[in-house]
């Protein structure tokens, strides 16, 4: 299982996140990663950690104000962005320009969507993974893989064989995530179980402890 932990714009240290979830993927095996803000990118990737980007604008370089681009999150020391996430959803046309501005830049890509519909259309924009999340279930504590487990068999079957499945919303437990796995999710995207917990790295031994 692939743990893609997305610390948002959550008050917290993401270095000191970044750091347990290191010592966390060292220890047991579980591929673990760190999407903080853009601009903790290279302090968080200096842990060891592997360090993910939220978002990456559809462009190249040039006169494009206030945009990210994925050569920058790449040299700063990222290896991956999410895309369209909920919070930040883009048009199609958008998704298709940020997976592949990606790609030029060496970025693995999930791209999040609300529903199995939408799972079908973004595989088929042949990101390297997708990630159903109900927006109703983000930040709720309530995991989607127990309140809306066919939304996370309808996004397995709507994305097809090539393309692997994350969920996501909610999700806070190790038993969450054998719950996703059962699922046929090959992977969580998680938040504010870890980034606001009183200790994140228990909070995160926890989640992996029954992988
Ligand atoms: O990117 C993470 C998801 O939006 C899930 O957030 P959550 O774990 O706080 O529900």
């Amino acid at each position: 299982m692939f743990v893609l932990l997305n610390l948002k714009a959550y008050a917290c240290d993401p270095v000191e996140i970044a750091a347990a979830a290191a010592d966390v993927a060292d220890e047991t095996g579980v591929r673990v990663a760190v999407a903080p803000q853009t601009a903790a990118i290279g302090r968080v990737a200096e842990t060891g950690v592997e360090t993910w980007a939220q978002h990456v604008s559809g462009v190249g370089s040039g006169s494009h104000t206030g945009s990210t681009l994925a050569e920058a999150v790449a040299d700063a020391g990222a290896t991956g962005t999410l895309l369209n996430h909920s919070e930040r959803r883009r048009r199609l046309a958008d998704i298709d320009a940020g997976i592949r501005a990606a790609e030029r830049a060496g970025l693995e890509t999930v791209v999040c969507a609300n529903n199995p519909r939408q799972i079908a259309a973004a595989a088929r924009l042949e990101p390297d993974a997708v990630a159903v999340e109900p927006p109703e279930l983000i930040g709720t504590g309530t995991p989607v893989s127990k309140a809306d487990p066919e939304i996370v068999t309808d996004s397995v079957a709507a994305a097809g064989d090539e393309v692997p499945v994350l969920c996501g919303a909610g999700i806070s437990t190790g038993e969450d995530l054998l719950a996703a796995a059962e699922l046929g999710a090959e992977g969580v995207l998680l938040a504010s179980g870890v980034a606001k917990a009183d200790d994140p790295r228990a909070a995160l031994e926890a989640l992996v402890e029954p992988l």
